[in-house]
């Protein structure tokens, strides 16, 4: 069954990782896709063309969500492409791990303005637009595990995986009336270019491994299902929910 069948869907920092296998998960279940992203030309060129090979229209828009103006314009990019606007995918981040004391600020700004505000005004675009069309819609962020735990080298981060969270909520409140749900997937560790460096470091990555039940860390494809459902019908009911896709690793204290 296809869940998404003539919908668009748009999503930010879909040219790898989570962002990229939710992209190639939406055309499989009959979306038409735009995906954001800020640097990566050669693999937006090939998510778009994955896309295509699947019989569904895909359109790549370059921009850096921390800038206001880039959701405006994917909004209208979006539009302009197919007509309308159905489901916002907010999942663009950076996590650049830095210990807490000798934090620089620009770290600190940059990663705040990428992950909360870039999803605060892409949601908020998106919003805008399913509002003028009349007809609902559904808006889904990629939160984290981290929102309900710390890191040590991820005290910039942590907060705005929190606020993306609670921004869900937030909005859940005050689009409800539109007929649009907002709802967050909280992913655990899972393999992309997020991590590559810190999970090099073989210890690290083995003491992951071990306090996730199912035995293994995440890869970006296990999101892809989470995140249609949510986008989907088939979750009409849903709305300022927050669904972590990790595997077990939150519960496993001991
Ligand atoms: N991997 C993990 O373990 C977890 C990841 N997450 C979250 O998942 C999301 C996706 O990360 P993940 O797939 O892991 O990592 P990737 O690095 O593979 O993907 C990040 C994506 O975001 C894009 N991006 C980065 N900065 C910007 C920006 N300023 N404007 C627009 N796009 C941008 C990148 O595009 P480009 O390459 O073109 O810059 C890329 O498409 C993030 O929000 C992350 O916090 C949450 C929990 C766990
Ligand atoms: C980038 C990290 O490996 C990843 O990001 C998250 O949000 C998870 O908690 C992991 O720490």
């Amino acid at each position: 069954m296809k869940l998404l069948e003539g919908k668009t869907v748009l999503i930010t920092g879909a040219s790898t990782g989570i962002g990229r296998a939710a992209a190639i998960g939406a055309a499989r279940h009959g979306a038409d896709v735009a995906l954001n992203y800020a640097h990566s030309d050669g693999p937006a060129q090939s998510c778009v063309a994955e896309i295509e090979a699947l019989g569904r229209r895909a359109l790549a828009v370059k921009g850096d969500v921390a800038d206001p103006e880039t959701a405006r314009d994917f909004v209208a990019k979006a539009v302009d492409a197919f007509g309308k606007v159905d489901v916002m995918v907010s999942n663009a981040g950076i996590c650049p791990f830095h210990s807490f004391l000798d934090m620089p600020a620009e770290v600190v700004e940059r990663t705040f303005r990428v992950n909360l505000h870039g999803a605060y005004y892409m949601v908020q675009a998106a919003a805008r637009q399913m509002v003028e069309q009349g007809h609902g819609g559904a808006i889904v962020a990629v939160s984290s595990i981290s929102a309900l735990v710390g890191g040590e080298f991820q005290t910039h981060y942590t907060p705005t995986k929190a606020g993306v969270h609670s921004l869900m909520q937030s909005t859940a409140i005050a689009l409800g009336k539109y007929g649009i749900r907002c709802n967050s997937v909280l992913p655990g560790t899972i393999l992309t270019e997020i991590n590559r460096d810190d999970l090099a470091d073989v210890e690290k990555r083995r003491y992951m491994e071990a306090r996730t039940p199912l035995g293994r860390l995440g890869q970006p494809e296990d999101l892809a299902g989470p995140i249609v459902f949510l986008a989907s019908d088939m979750a009409a009911y849903v709305t300022g929910a927050a669904l972590l896709v990790d595997g077990g690793m939150y519960v496993n204290l001991q």
